[in-house]
């Protein structure tokens, strides 16, 4: 009925004002490198929106009702209907591949055809943040009116039998996404294709490798000479994402002040030690180690060179090439207290590769050593509360009566209390849900959730003990992290060879470029 008075003149032209005054007002009030940023990287809604439609999560959601349906439920329930479909071949739309091909990350295994619902996740919190689905409950997401528009109205055993008559007789709206987000299919069938035409033993079956056809790793290949200028523009747009983050957030995102003197920074893969300048003209009594491979450290010592030399010379600044996925250089006894600084690094590898340079820091640190994880923390698009286990949900025995996450730091909801508003502040905050999506296209990698990087830190025996955001509603976020025992199954994983760094895993730290002065005078 509602839906109904959305076709009545009346209404169709004041919704229409409605909608151009929050498009200009947005406009008008958003800092324009974020609005530059949806327009740079909106691409990634059509491909979720597809994928939506293309496995069925509305049917899906419509029969799970109003409470919704856990990720891990819904990637099940998917992977049942991706089996029954690739069994029927012929599907109208995609031909003999079935419709899924290329969609998402999937096994060869027949019987292990699932969307994997971490990635899952991920997508539906995008189309939640862009009010398209709702997450009701962490990882739980249910229609709303949008979905719900996307909904072919057929049943989901009828899907999985009958996946061929999904759009007859429908209103035709499932189909229309069908059809207009398809060029999304065609890019993931090109990427199939060129993933064929692309050596089996690929390193990191990235992405990046894939489109570009090399076997070299990101930031190698940038080194390379053909790719000067896309280095230089790489130096550059770090700069520009300075403008995600309050300047100087990192002075607040550690009690640097406690620290005793002469305490040691190691910036791992610290650029060209943008933050460690900032760092040591705040806190004059740190002393700072800025590794970086070897290329970026020759650029980061010229550039200090010519603008605060004196850091160098006094010995209180150093750079050192080193590779993060080798073993850390042995810490002078005095300097195990030292405080292990990752700036935006977590979020360009997959976990696998964020466990392996956790676990060589963990190796390396003293009992006093911390972490700081300095990147985006993805908030989740509902309240951020976990299940009370001690009150299980009459419905579905998982969710119940919620509990405040217990990390100091954490927030609920970025909200103001009691306001209808997304709790993750929705489009005013899609960046970071575009990031996560561009980092997992572009290398497999993410961003993540602090649930993620709680669990990911864990897994190598750092334990997550505060989290700070940069302030003014920014998602950039200060993690702290102390030693913990490492669990023994990721003990073997140093010996467990990683796609693509088989060279640079050989290599070990080259030289210190300048001498950190060890001494106790600040
Ligand atoms: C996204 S940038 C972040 C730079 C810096 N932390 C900042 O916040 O501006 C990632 C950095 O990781 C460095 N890097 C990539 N692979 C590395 C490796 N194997 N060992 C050390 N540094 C590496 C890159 O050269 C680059 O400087």
């Amino acid at each position: 009925m509602a839906e109904m008075l959305t076709t009545h003149p009346a209404v169709l032209a004041a919704v229409n004002q409605i909608v151009a005054a929050c498009g200009q007002l947005c406009a008008s009030v958003q800092r324009p490198f974020l609005t530059v940023c949806d327009a740079a990287m909106g691409y990634h809604l059509p491909a979720c929106l597809r994928l939506l439609e293309a496995a069925h999560i509305p049917e899906i959601l419509r029969e799970a009702g109003p409470r919704g349906l856990h990720v891990n439920e819904i990637s099940r329930r998917v992977g049942q209907l991706l089996r029954a479909n690739r069994s029927r071949k012929g599907n109208p739309e995609d031909g003999e591949e079935g419709r899924y091909e290329g969609a998402t990350a999937e096994s060869e295994d027949s019987q292990e055809l699932r969307l994997d619902p971490s990635l899952l996740s991920h997508v539906l919190r995008l189309l939640a943040t862009h009010h398209i689905t709702r997450e009701v409950r962490p990882d739980v997401f249910a229609n709303n009116r949008i979905s719900g528009a996307i909904d072919s109205g057929r049943t989901v055993t009828e899907l999985g039998q009958t996946p061929e008559t999904k759009y007859d007789g429908t209103n035709g709206i499932a189909a229309f996404v069908g059809l207009w987000c398809a060029s999304d299919i065609g890019a993931s069938r090109r990427r199939e294709k060129s993933r064929e035409d692309t050596a089996a033993d690929h390193p990191m079956h990235a992405p990046f490798n894939l489109a570009f056809r090399t076997r070299v790793p990101y930031f190698e290949w940038l080194e390379t000479p053909e790719n000067a200028g896309r280095l230089k523009r790489f130096g550059r747009a770090m700069t520009g994402t300075g403008s995600w983050e309050v300047p100087g957030a990192i002075v607040g995102g550690f009690p640097w002040h406690t620290l005793p003197p002469s305490s040691l920074v190691v910036d791992v893969g610290g650029g060209i030690g943008s933050t460690s300048l900032l760092l040591a003209h705040a806190f004059p009594r740190l002393r700072l180690l800025i590794q970086d491979r070897p290329q970026v450290v020759k650029m980061g010592e010229t550039a200090w060179k010519e603008r605060c030399p004196e850091l160098l010379e006094s010995g209180r600044a150093a750079f050192q090439s080193h590779n993060f996925f080798a073993p850390q250089p042995p810490l002078p006894d005095a300097m195990r207290d030292t405080v292990f600084l990752l700036r935006v690094i977590t979020h360009d590898w997959p976990d696998a590769y964020v466990k392996r340079i956790l676990l060589h820091l963990r190796q390396a640190a003293g009992p006093n050593t911390k972490l700081l994880l300095a990147d985006y923390v993805l908030p989740l698009a509902c309240l951020d509360e976990d299940p009370d286990p001690d009150s299980p949900c009459q419905d579905c025995g998982m969710e119940g009566k919620m509990k405040a996450p217990p990390l100091p730091g954490t927030v609920r909801s970025l909200a103001p209390e009691g306001s209808p508003l997304l709790p993750n502040l929705g489009k005013a905050n899609a960046n970071a849900y575009w990031l996560d999506l561009t980092m997992r296209v572009t290398f497999n990698a993410q961003e993540r959730t602090l649930r993620e990087l709680t669990a990911l830190a864990q897994s190598v025996g750092w334990k997550i003990v505060r989290v700070t955001r940069a302030g003014s509603g920014s998602l950039f976020g200060h993690l702290i992290a102390e030693p913990v025992d490492i669990p023994a199954e990721s003990l073997g994983l140093l010996e467990t060879p990683l796609p693509g760094m088989l060279q640079t895993n050989k290599e070990q730290s080259k030289h210190t470029t300048a001498r950190v002065d060890t001494c106790d005078q600040p």
